[in-house]
């Protein structure tokens, strides 16, 4: 498990699994959540400064939803603590209730009340403020999310990306500490959820609200945030900002999860940069393994887009023959199998490639593109 930032992590966020450090919007400590006898989150740890944007990513059933619950108020925390600035949410012997803990949550479902306006629905939450005040600052919300011409309409004449509009008005017009989503665009079609997304991060980015985001689609959460915290059964499989989660995923679970990639088992040498494959093939990489990585139980990985074939393949530090097995169309490339020595290798190769099933091919991967993470069932 990997709970350190990385170096490349954006100013903001921070993974991490030290004590809560100061400054920080809301802070993690070892919080562990319990059904009867399940335990769904076994001690987990992280902290976001004011206006960062993290992201709980994972399988499902790994804790996330229950995790954000827990944050919220909703669900009780059964160890460590949780803490929103300076103040204990929850702790041993306390547990703040939901609604004074200065934090909102969207959830998947948008939750607009139907025989609302959309006025009287992003208002609700400022009961007993002056009526003037309640209608400025409706206002304002509504023109940040581009509702202002809806203010009249009611819930049910508003389609779904409208909806989720006047649920995330509603979670901001109270300006909450942190806002937390739970999965709130997996009800929204592919091009609306695209659009959804850079609007929502837009919002975020304006109103610089700190928030906390749990999704199981890697695409969402890698083009969103600050720093991901990959779940897996309760625990943090590594925490990192997007870009190093992609490039060096810690294990084989996180390098499969986030993105496509080809992952050869094998042993290393004693230089740690050179990898055999039962079969005999040798993977090299530019950077030695790191110590977690045990010699005789590794894994070479690389991702399927950094694996070129035929001439291109003379420039790489790592050149194999293969024979290519299947060939897909996807549209924006071929997703090709490819048969390397008795393993399997997937390559994602431009359409204009011209590979066939049967062709032997030479098959190259650059050595700076190539890591080693610890042999799965470790
Ligand atoms: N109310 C409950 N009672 C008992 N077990 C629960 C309850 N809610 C969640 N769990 C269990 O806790 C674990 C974590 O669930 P959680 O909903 O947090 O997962 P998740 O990562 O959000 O998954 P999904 O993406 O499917 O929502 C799962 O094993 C789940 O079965």
């Amino acid at each position: 498990m990997t709970t350190q930032a990385s170096p490349e992590a954006q100013p903001g966020v921070a993974g991490t699994a030290a004590r809560t450090p100061s400054g920080s919007a809301l802070s993690v400590d070892d919080l562990r959540i319990r059904y009867g006898d399940v335990e769904a989150v076994k001690g987990i740890s992280f902290s976001i400064e004011p206006g960062g944007f993290l992201t709980l990513l994972g399988p499902s059933g790994c804790g996330k939803s229950t995790t954000l619950r827990c944050i919220a108020g909703l669900e009780p925390a059964a160890g460590g603590t949780i803490k929103v600035g300076d103040q204990v949410v929850a702790g041993p012997g306390r547990a703040v209730p939901p609604e004074k803990r200065g934090i909102n949550m969207v959830f998947q479902s948008y939750a607009v009340w139907p025989h609302m306006t959309v006025a009287k629905n992003v208002g609700y939450g400022l009961k007993g403020l002056p009526k003037q005040e309640v209608a400025d600052r409706v206002e304002e919300v509504l023109e940040l999310v581009g509702l202002a011409s809806y203010a009249r309409r009611y819930g049910t004449e508003l389609s779904g990306g409208q909806q989720q509009r006047v649920a995330l008005a509603r979670a901001i017009v109270t300006r909450p500490k942190v806002l937390l989503f739970d999965e709130p665009l997996s009800n929204l079609d592919a091009a609306l959820r695209e659009q959804m997304r850079v609007e929502l991060l837009e919002l975020q980015r304006t109103v610089g609200i700190t928030s906390v985001y749990v999704t199981h689609d890697q695409t969402e959460a890698m083009s969103m945030s600050d720093h991901v915290v990959l779940l897996r059964d309760g625990v943090i499989e590594q925490a990192d900002g997007p870009r190093e989660l992609y490039r060096r995923p810690r294990s084989e679970f996180a390098a499969r999860f986030v993105g496509r990639a080809d992952i050869l088992p094998g042993r290393l040498d004693t230089s740690r940069r050179r990898l055999e494959t039962a079969t005999g093939i040798a993977v090299v990489g530019a950077e030695a393994a790191g110590d977690d990585v045990p010699l005789d139980a590794a894994s070479a990985v690389f991702r399927s887009e950094n694996v070129v074939v035929g001439e291109a393949a003379e420039r790489c530090e790592n050149r194999w023959d293969g024979t290519v097995e299947r060939v897909a169309f996807l549209g924006s490339h071929l997703d090709v199998a490819l048969e390397v020595g008795g393993a399997s290798v997937r390559a994602e190769l431009r359409i204009d490639s011209g590979v066939e099933p049967g062709q032997r091919v030479a098959v190259g991967v650059l050595a700076a593109d190539v890591h080693f993470v610890p042999a799965a069932g470790l």
